[in-house]
């Protein structure tokens, strides 16, 4: 169980209008090869990060916290056929957490499009979910109080996204262009861990690798996230309030050709405060194929994976009967036999 203090993570510091951050410099080449031999070793690393300020933090959670109140019917508004990226409430599986998923979170344009549509059918509040949701994303009057919070945090996450993708691609020497890393869509998720009743030690939320590319993390400083090192030992991370955290999913595994390692994480939870956590999955866009890159495969290397279709993917591992947290998952779907 999560006690190996020991155990430390990368903590990589990207300090803004610092010569490491001026791409083609020695020192940015100096972060990028920190950045990948943290994603290849750790599957996991903190981002050091003062560009997005303590108080955006705290009103985004502040915000989370007023979407988690709302009555469940209204929550229930939130729908999305696809699994996990809609309103997701307590269950069996795991009984502590509740999330809302959104979709397009990094599509502006298609926010702001919510709001003509709810113009259009003159009546204000014709479904109180989309006003909540406008609310909180992108309108700007002084009624209430965490307007546009969520986007604004959104476009900064976006920005940290695409500099991590950068980073990867120059640490192997990647033509930029076109790359499927750097047209990802972001889908963002705020997540609520409730005490558990016992206040002992309790599962928040299952073991599992993200199936996506890269996700970036933070929490509102109620611990709980625990990664599995190579060792498969689980270490609780203690994350400082500016940090974030980049957490290597089974699709940049695939992409690096098993370089990159998706590391298994989970959520603990004790204790009697609530967590809430916010996470931002950078998801490849709709018919994507995952390929390994060729430059990746060599001897030392060989490939491991077939190239697949992520959105086939996602309904296989969503298939009935399918335990869709294991990393096995993408083994299984298009790993290559020998
Ligand atoms: O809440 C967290 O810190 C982690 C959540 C997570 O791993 C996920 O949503 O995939
Ligand atoms: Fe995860």
């Amino acid at each position: 169980m999560g006690s190996d203090s020991q155990y430390q993570i990368p903590a990589i510091e990207f300090t803004m209008n610092s010569p490491e951050m001026d791409r083609g410099t020695d020192e940015w080449y100096h972060l990028c090869k920190k950045v990948r031999e943290a994603c290849e070793n750790y599957g996991c690393f903190e981002i050091v990060y003062d560009k997005i300020p303590p108080q955006l933090r705290a009103e985004t959670f502040s915000a989370s916290r007023k979407l988690f109140s709302l009555p469940l019917e209204t929550k229930k508004q939130n729908l999305n056929p696809k699994p996990y990226q809609g309103y997701v409430g307590p269950s069996v599986r795991a009984p502590l957490y509740e999330g809302f998923g959104f979709e397009e979170a990094s599509n502006y344009e298609s926010l702001g499009s919510l709001t003509e549509d709810i113009w259009s059918h003159d009546q204000f509040c014709l479904n109180l979910w989309l006003c909540i949701v406008i609310c909180l994303f992108v309108c700007s009057c002084y009624i209430c109080c965490n307007c546009g919070t969520v986007i604004s945090m959104m476009k900064q996450l976006d920005e940290l996204k695409d500099m991590i993708n950068l980073m990867i691609l120059d640490s192997y020497g990647l033509e930029e262009t076109s790359n499927l890393i750097m047209v990802s869509k972001t889908l963002l998720r705020l997540q609520k861990y409730t005490a558990p009743p016992s206040r002992e030690y309790t599962m928040g939320s299952p073991a599992h690798t993200d199936k996506n590319f890269g996700t970036i993390l933070f929490d509102d400083q109620v611990s709980g996230l625990e990664v599995q090192t190579k060792d498969e030992q689980w270490v609780k991370l203690s994350i400082s309030p500016r940090s974030f955290v980049f957490v290597v999913g089974d699709s940049l595994m695939a992409w690096s050709n098993g370089r990159m390692h998706s590391v298994n994480h989970r959520v603990m939870m004790c204790g009697e405060k609530e967590r809430h956590s916010l996470a931002a999955f950078a998801l490849p866009i709709e018919g994507s194929i995952i390929k390994a890159q060729k430059e990746l495969v060599d001897e030392d290397y060989p490939r491991i994976l077939k190239d697949f279709d992520y959105t086939d993917f996602s309904k296989f591992i969503f298939s009935e009967g399918r335990a869709i947290e294991s990393q096995m998952q993408v083994f299984a779907y298009a790993g290559i036999r020998t």
